[in-house]
């Protein structure tokens, strides 16, 4: 067995659901009364996956607009980068179009992008429509997924997808950012979460 590190970040508006799908990954739980993420919260999650295991360690950042200038310090370690909107919001899904650019700007060589369309359980209410986000997902190269903390759905499948996408052996082939393969040691898993 085989220790993969897995780093990924989620960005994006403020009350999208990021916090509700980290902690909806880590502690499969969910909070209707969540509150708003302050500077950003780190958590890890294993996952045995083949013959290896998955360790992600996950920075949630806090979307409200005092806090995004501490972004980079997040993303640029990262080798993924989750980018949530709420498909019952117009707005966030604008949002997310100026993080994918601060990104292309600003961000790693080849970061991993995945676009998570949240709350996806509130399919009424619905303003932005699944195949207009697929197709600006795909123009970008981005993995697209709509998710819902709440009901569960896709949650664990786009961290799998995301797994996929981020290279991992070792010697690394090309300029993405890469992990090393170790030897699995045993050791807690220091999980913090909402
Ligand atoms: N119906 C529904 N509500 C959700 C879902 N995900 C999150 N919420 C709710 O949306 C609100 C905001 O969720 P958060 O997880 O705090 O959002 P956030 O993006 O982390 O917000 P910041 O920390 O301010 O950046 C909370 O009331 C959640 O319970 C979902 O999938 N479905």
């Amino acid at each position: 067995m085989a220790l993969r590190e897995l780093k990924v970040c989620l960005l994006g508006d403020t009350g999208v659901g990021k916090s509700s799908i980290v902690c909806r990954f880590v502690q499969d739980s969910f909070d209707p009364d969540i509150n708003p993420t302050i500077g950003a919260s780190f958590m890890t999650k294993m996952v045995p996956r083949n013959n290896e295991i998955h360790k992600y360690l996950i920075w949630d950042t806090a979307g409200q607009e005092r806090f995004r200038s501490l972004a980079p310090m997040y993303y640029r370690g990262s080798a993924a980068a989750v980018i949530v909107y709420d498909i019952t919001k117009e707005e966030t899904f604008h949002m997310l179009k100026t993080w994918v650019k601060e990104l292309q700007h600003h961000g790693p060589q080849n970061i991993v992008v995945a676009i998570a369309g949240n709350k996806c359980d509130l399919v009424d209410m619905r303003e932005v429509q699944t195949e207009l986000a697929k197709n600006y997902a795909e123009s970008i190269d981005a993995i697209f997924i709509e998710t819902s903390a709440k009901t569960s759905i896709n949650i664990s499948e786009m961290f799998e997808e995301i797994s996929k996408k981020i290279p991992c052996v070792e010697p690394c082939t090309n300029d993405r950012p890469s992990f090393k393969l170790r030897p699995l040691q045993l050791e807690s898993s220091s999980s913090r979460c909402c």
